[in-house]
């Protein structure tokens, strides 16, 4: 496989005893690229991405990411990629400055680095009278700036959001998307998972996972012309639609 793009994935599949949660899916994500990886609950976005992360074996077919394979350079991959979710987030008993030394710390980062990093991530987010208080106080959507922000300490070449904004209000998840651009636009590569339709079109490329198979994969624009509809969200209802 070529190491051109940031993600490189061949008939990548993976079973539970008789049951294909991800069924021979194949795609490419190129470097830079802001990648939507939308799916119905159960269509197994969560089984590939974690293939992609380097903790789960695929049962058939291969991944490269990062330049690195999933199957024999795992460890290379967690060292090249920053991981953020909606469930795994900041420590809350930890203030957003302890968390910063925190994170660093297990990303190996040395003690003037992570002191560098963490006055940038402060400046950055004009977060200088909140640095010192418990994450836990803080509201949903400054956790998940924070930790977006923090996914990126180790400055990892892709950074991997799964329900990034998930329960964030719509003006936050306008700021969230703002940060992700910024991202982008500095060459990181950005595979997101979402559930909110109007975020689909902000990604270069969308594609659409349906029980296991990727059913579409196209930018937001061609996947309306293709389904002659206005929205991502009529694209992926009338998907949904043909399957059933
Ligand atoms: N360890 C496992 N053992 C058996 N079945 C599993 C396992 N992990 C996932 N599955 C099944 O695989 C399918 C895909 O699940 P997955 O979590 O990947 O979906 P998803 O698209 O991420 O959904 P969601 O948006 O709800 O997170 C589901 O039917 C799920 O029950």
């Amino acid at each position: 496989m070529t190491n051109e793009n940031a993600i490189t994935v061949k008939n990548l599949t993976k079973t539970f005893g008789d049951f294909t949660a991800v069924d021979a899916i194949s795609f490419e994500v190129g470097k830079g690229e802001v990648f939507g990886f939308l799916g119905a609950n159960g269509a197994g976005k969560t089984t590939a991405m974690k293939m992609l992360i380097g903790i789960s074996k695929p049962t058939k077919g291969e991944a490269n990411v990062a330049g690195f394979d999933v199957r024999t350079q795992a460890e290379d991959i967690k060292k090249s990629i920053g991981y953020m979710s909606q469930r795994f987030s900041l420590y809350n008993d930890l203030t957003i400055k302890e968390n910063i030394v925190f994170f660093g710390g297990i990303y190996g980062l040395k003690k003037s680095v992570i002191k560098a990093k963490s006055k940038n991530l402060i400046d950055e987010l004009g977060l200088h009278d909140e640095a010192d208080k418990l994450v836990g106080s803080l509201p949903l959507g400054w956790k998940q700036k924070v930790s977006f922000s923090v996914a990126l300490l180790h400055d990892p070449k892709i950074i991997f959001l799964d329900e990034p904004t998930g329960g964030v209000d719509p003006i936050t998840r306008r700021q969230f998307w703002e940060m992700i651009y910024r991202e982008a636009n500095n060459g990181k590569t950005i595979f997101v998972t979402t559930h909110y339709m109007d975020e689909a079109e902000y990604c270069d490329r969308v594609s659409i996972m349906v029980a296991g198979k990727i059913e579409a994969l196209d930018t937001p624009k061609n996947l309306k012309e293709k389904y002659k509809v206005d929205s991502m969200n009529k694209v992926f209802l009338k998907l949904a639609r043909n399957i059933e």
